[in-house]
C-alpha cells in the first residue's frame, strides 16, 4: 500500500473556562483533510492560525489536555490511537518542533541528541556521526541551547528528528531565520531523506520551499483543508489550480505580479457560515455564502469550492 497516512475530516475544539467559570467551546479546525504517500514530501502551506501546527501536534498526540479532536487518522491503513501515537512518536514517527524551546535549555545538545536514540551503547557514536553529517562541529555536543545559532538549532533540532529509523518526519516550519545557504541545506536534506525512503510532511509558510521540494502541497485556510494540488500545477498564469484562495497565494509571488490579498482569515469566533473564503473571494455567490463546499477530487489533485470547474475555465479574467 503506497498511502501511508490519511487524515479524514480532522477536528479539534477547545474548552476554555472564562471568568466566572463560564464555559466557552473554541472550534478551531473543523474539516481537515490530507494524505501523504510513502516516500513523499507533503507540504502544508497556510497562513498563521490556520492549523498547521495543531495538525501536526494531533498526528503526534500532544495536543493539551483541553482539546478534543474528532475525526479520523490512519497510519499505514490502520486507526492511529492515542496508544499507538505514543509508541510511535520519537521512533518511526519523528518531529521537528516549530520552535526552538522544545529543547531542554539546561542539558547539553549532545546530551539532547543522544536521548533520541533507543540503542544507548550506541548513542555517542551515531549522535557524533549525524553532527558530522549535519556539519555541525563535534564541539557543539558541549554547548548548550543559549550558545546555539538560529541556523544551527534548526539543523540540530532536525540531526535529532531524522537520527536512528524513522518512517514519516514531520517538520513544523523548519526553514525561518535561515540564510539562503543553510536553506539550501536543509531542503536538500529533506530530499536526500526521501530518496532513503522517509515521507515527509513539511508546514511552512515558505511557498517557494515547498514548490523547491514537494510532491505535492495541501493549502489550509481557517482549519480547513481547501485544496491539495500537485507541485506541477503551481506554474504559469496558475491556470490548473483550483481553488480562488490558491490562485491569489500564486499570483501574490514577486514574479507573478505581487498581487496583494485584501482582507483576512476568519478566527474560529467570527463564526462565518458557508465557504470560510467567501468573505474574500472575488467570485461568492450565495450558495458560497451558505454551505461548505465537499472535499471532492478535481484532476489529480481536490478541492474545496463549489464553482473552481468555472474559474478554472475563465483563470485569466481572474480579479482579486
Ligand atoms: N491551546 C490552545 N487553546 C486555544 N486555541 C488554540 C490553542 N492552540 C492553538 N489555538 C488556536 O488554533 C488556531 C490554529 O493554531 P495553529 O498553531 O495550528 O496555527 P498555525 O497554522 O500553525 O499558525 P502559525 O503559522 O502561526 O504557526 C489558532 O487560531 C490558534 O490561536
Ligand atoms: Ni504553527
Amino acid at each position: 500500500m503506497n498511502k501511508l497516512l490519511d487524515v479524514k475530516n480532522l477536528s479539534i475544539h477547545f474548552t476554555q473556562y472564562t471568568k466566572g467559570l463560564h464555559k466557552r467551546i473554541l472550534p478551531v479546525i473543523h474539516h481537515l483533510d490530507l494524505d501523504i504517500n510513502r516516500q513523499e514530501i507533503m507540504a502544508v502551506l497556510g497562513s498563521s492560525g490556520s492549523g498547521k501546527s495543531l495538525l501536526a501536534h494531533a498526528i503526534l498526540g500532544i495536543l493539551p489536555e483541553n482539546s478534543t479532536v474528532n475525526g479520523t487518522i490512519a497510519y499505514k491503513g490502520e486507526q492511529l490511537t492515542e496508544e499507538k501515537k505514543l509508541l510511535l512518536r520519537g521512533k518511526e514517527i519523528r518531529f521537528i518542533p516549530q520552535s526552538v524551546t522544545y529543547l531542554d535549555p539546561l542539558m547539553k545538545i549532545g546530551k539532547q541528541v543522544q536521548l533520541s536514540i533507543s540503542d544507548k551503547k550506541e548513542a555517542q557514536r551515531l549522535q557524533e556521526d549525524i553532527f558530522s553529517q549535519y556539519l555541525l562541529q563535534p564541539e557543539v555536543a558541549e554547548l548548550y541551547p543559549f550558545e546555539l545559532s538560529g541556523g544551527m538549532t534548526r539543523r540540530v533540532l532536525i540531526a535529532s528528528a531524522v537520527i536512528g529509523d524513522s518512517t514519516l518526519i514531520i517538520a513544523d516550519e523548519p526553514t525561518p531565520g535561515l540564510d539562503k545557504e543553510a536553506l539550501t541545506e536543509v531542503l536538500q536534506c529533506f530530499t536526500d531523506l526521501r530518496e532513503k525512503g522517509k515521507s515527509i510532511l513539511m508546514i511552512t509558510h515558505d511557498i517557494e520551499a515547498a514548490m523547491d521540494i514537494a510532491d505535492r502541497i495541501a493549502i489550509f485556510y481557517a482549519g480547513i483543508t481547501i485544496e491539495i494540488a500537485n507541485k506541477a500545477d503551481f506554474h504559469g498564469d496558475g491556470k490548473q489550480l483550483r481553488h480562488p484562495y490558491t490562485k491569489a497565494l500564486w499570483r501574490a509571488l514577486p514574479e507573478n505580479g505581487f498581487h496583494p490579498i485584501q482582507g483576512n482569515q476568519p478566527s474560529p469566533l467570527d463564526g462565518t457560515t458557508g465557504c470560510p473564503f467567501h468573505p474574500r473571494c472575488p467570485f461568492a455567490k450565495d450558495l458560497c455564502r451558505e454551505q461548505l463546499p465537499e472535499f471532492q477530487t478535481a484532476g489529480n489533485g481536490k478541492v474545496r469550492c463549489h464553482y473552481y470547474e468555472e474559474l478554472q475555465e475563465n483563470n485569466n479574467d481572474f480579479k482579486n
